[in-house]
């Protein structure tokens, strides 16, 4: 882990989404009742209901907020970056009543696009400054993925933006049903880590801490997804994977990523890459959420490990020619 995130005194936020009825509020649940000797601050968002999740949602020591106005990822926006706000000065003794904790997790409903939940803590200033984006957890139900799937843009969505997915209620089918929902989860989205889970039950550290935002590590992406036979699927969301040697020119990289945005930023949900620009000794990490865009200089390059750059996108309708001739172009 690289010392800045180490030392990023922020608070980490973990988002919570999945299919209706996956196992959300079971992992919410599981997660509160683990032993790790964290104070969590629970946000639950439920569609146009009255508190059900509340009083489904246990362990008393947690701090519990509700938002029941409607769907997290439009109108309550401002709901959420009012809460988030309201608990930080609560955390700084700022308000009437004290209130610790040491991470937040948000559970969307299941019908959420997870986009505009993930960028609040890009756009809005003093949010970001309070709070980091650790992972999007994405809860799967392995027993209904493929109607899911086959039926919502909601669903390929939050399988888009995951960091994680959980494929949960694997008691439910056969191994060889789990193997081809994994394929095509893969085939969607390659950068996320993918487990399997029975009422839902995860390792703590695997979902929480992680730093998916932080790219601090190379990126776990397996280049072999690209040449997996198994193509059946014709889903409108999928990923494209590059991987280059030689350097890149750091302008004609700005060209491409702003022809990029503005031909395809709708259309790519989620991004992240290490580039190998020309002339510089550190690499360079990129990400983004739709047009929300953003790079950085990481760490240098090591004596010992080869100069590469490599990106994954995963988006809907992606015109792979298109990216490859682009990113081709770049060579310095
Ligand atoms: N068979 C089986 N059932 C499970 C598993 N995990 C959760 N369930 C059940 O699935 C149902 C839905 O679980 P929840 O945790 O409420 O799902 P949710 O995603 O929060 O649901 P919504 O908030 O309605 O979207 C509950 O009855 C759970 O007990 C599992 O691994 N196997």
């Amino acid at each position: 882990m690289s010392p800045a995130v180490q030392t990023d005194p922020r608070i980490p936020v973990t988002v919570l989404t999945g299919f209706l009825g996956a196992g959300k509020t079971t992992l919410l649940n599981y997660v509160l009742n683990a032993n790790h000797g964290e104070k969590i601050a629970v946000i639950v968002n439920e569609f146009g209901e009255v508190g059900i999740d509340n009083q489904l949602v246990v362990g008393a020591n947690e701090e519990i907020f509700e938002m029941n106005n409607g769907c997290i990822c439009c109108t309550v926006r401002s709901d959420l970056i009012r809460i988030l706000g309201d608990l930080s000065d609560a955390r700084l003794g700022k308000k009437d009543r004290k209130v610790n904790f040491d991470r937040v997790l948000i559970e969307t409903t299941g019908l959420a696009d997870p986009a505009p939940v993930a960028q609040t803590f890009f756009v809005d200033p003093s949010i970001s400054s309070d709070y980091r984006l650790d992972a999007i957890v994405t809860v799967v139900d392995a027993k209904h993925a493929e109607q899911h799937l086959n039926d919502g843009h909601e669903a390929q969505e939050q399988v888009a933006f995951a960091d994680v997915l959980l494929v949960n209620k694997t008691d439910l089918v056969s191994d060889t049903e789990l193997q081809k929902l994994e394929q095509r989860l893969h085939a969607m989205n390659p950068a996320a880590t993918l487990y399997r889970t029975q009422q839902s039950k995860i390792e703590i550290n695997q979902i929480l801490g992680i730093h998916a935002f932080n790219l601090d590590k190379k990126l776990e992406i397996e280049p072999g997804f690209l040449e997996e036979e198994d193509h059946e699927h014709d889903d409108e969301v999928g990923s494209l994977f590059f991987r280059e040697t030689r350097p890149l020119d750091l302008d004609k990289v700005e060209g491409f990523i702003n022809e990029w945005l503005i031909e395809h930023g709708t259309d790519t949900f989620r991004y992240k890459g290490i580039l190998n620009i020309k002339d510089l000794e550190e690499r360079i990490v990129f990400q983004g959420i739709h047009m929300l865009f953003s790079a950085y200089p990481d760490r240098l390059w090591r004596e010992d490990e080869q100069r590469i750059s490599e990106f994954v996108v995963i988006g809907r309708h992606l015109d792979e020619a298109w990216f490859q001739q682009q990113f081709t172009n770049c060579i310095a």
